[in-house]
């Protein structure tokens, strides 16, 4: 039987590799991110989780190796190519206009994906179906009652939602996210986690999660990222138990 186009992986990363001068940050990572789960990465300080993420979203090119999104070529395109093919992300720094209200936040990722460049000139009844759009997005970030504030006086955690409301706009199918919930109270990660669980229904999710909780409540499957390459790839169970895993950690805190 011929593969369908269900059965590729929406990710897929063969031999990737990135150096810095010298120093190579990413070595040979191999990964398969299947359609419809949400995938975690972990791994210690500085072993190269942030970078993975640069290359997939296109920040810089990997110095060789091949990404595939849905089975489309991706290596080397610019993050706004990689946005129209199908991937969005959101960043570990907050990456919001703080002087523009929370609409006028999720608007311009809603107009991005329109094509509309200058808004007031298209007709109206285009207008309206933007307006629409970036109503139901914020809605299902539960900002609705703080669309018209600025930004910029979001609680913290609400400009995290925000942010995921802007990934959301582009109409990705595969979005990442990196570390969503640093810097959160447990409280605020909680209500973090039901908002990902919610806004990710029906797509792909690729994470960086330091806290092993959000992992296993929200994730299908862990990889291990250390040294720049992966340590393993398994259920959240079997990750935990995982000997060379706890390990991998241990030395870390060990140093
Ligand atoms: N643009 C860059 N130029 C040179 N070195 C870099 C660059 N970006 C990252 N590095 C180096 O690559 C290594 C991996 O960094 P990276 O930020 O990807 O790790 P990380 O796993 O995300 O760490 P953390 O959990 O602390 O965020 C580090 O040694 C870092 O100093």
């Amino acid at each position: 039987m011929s593969a369908t186009r269900t059965e590729l992986p929406a990710l897929h990363l063969a031999g990737v590799t990135k150096s810095f001068g010298p120093i190579e940050v990413i070595q040979g990572v191999d990964l398969d991110i299947r359609p419809g789960e949400r995938h975690a990465v972990i791994g210690p300080n500085g072993a190269g989780k942030s970078t993975l993420f640069n290359l997939i979203s296109g920040m810089f090119p990997p110095s060789s190796g091949e990404i595939l999104l849905d089975g489309q070529g991706i290596t080397g395109l610019s993050p706004h190519r990689i946005n129209r093919a199908g991937l969005a992300r959101s960043f570990q720094i907050t990456n919001i206009f703080h002087r523009l209200s929370v609409f006028e936040n999720l608007r311009i990722g809603v107009l991005a994906r329109h094509g509309v460049r200058y808004g007031l000139f298209r007709p109206i009844s285009r207008m309206r179906r933007v307006n629409e759009e970036t109503a139901e997005v914020l809605e299902r970030v539960g900002l609705r009652a703080r669309g018209e504030d600025l930004a910029g006086d979001l609680t913290y955690s609400e400009q995290r939602a925000l942010e995921i409301g802007m990934t959301l706009t582009t109409g990705a199918d595969v979005i990442l996210l990196d570390e969503p919930t640093a810097g959160m109270s447990r409280e605020e990660t909680a209500e973090a986690v039901e908002l990902i669980r919610s806004v990710t229904q029906g797509k792909t999710l690729l994470m960086v999660e330091h806290d092993m909780s959000v992992v296993f409540s929200l994730c299908d499957r862990v990889s291990v990222l250390v040294y720049g390459s992966i340590l393993a790839t398994d259920t959240p169970e079997r990750i935990s138990a995982n000997r060379e895993v706890q390990e991998a950690y241990l030395g870390e805190e060990a140093s």
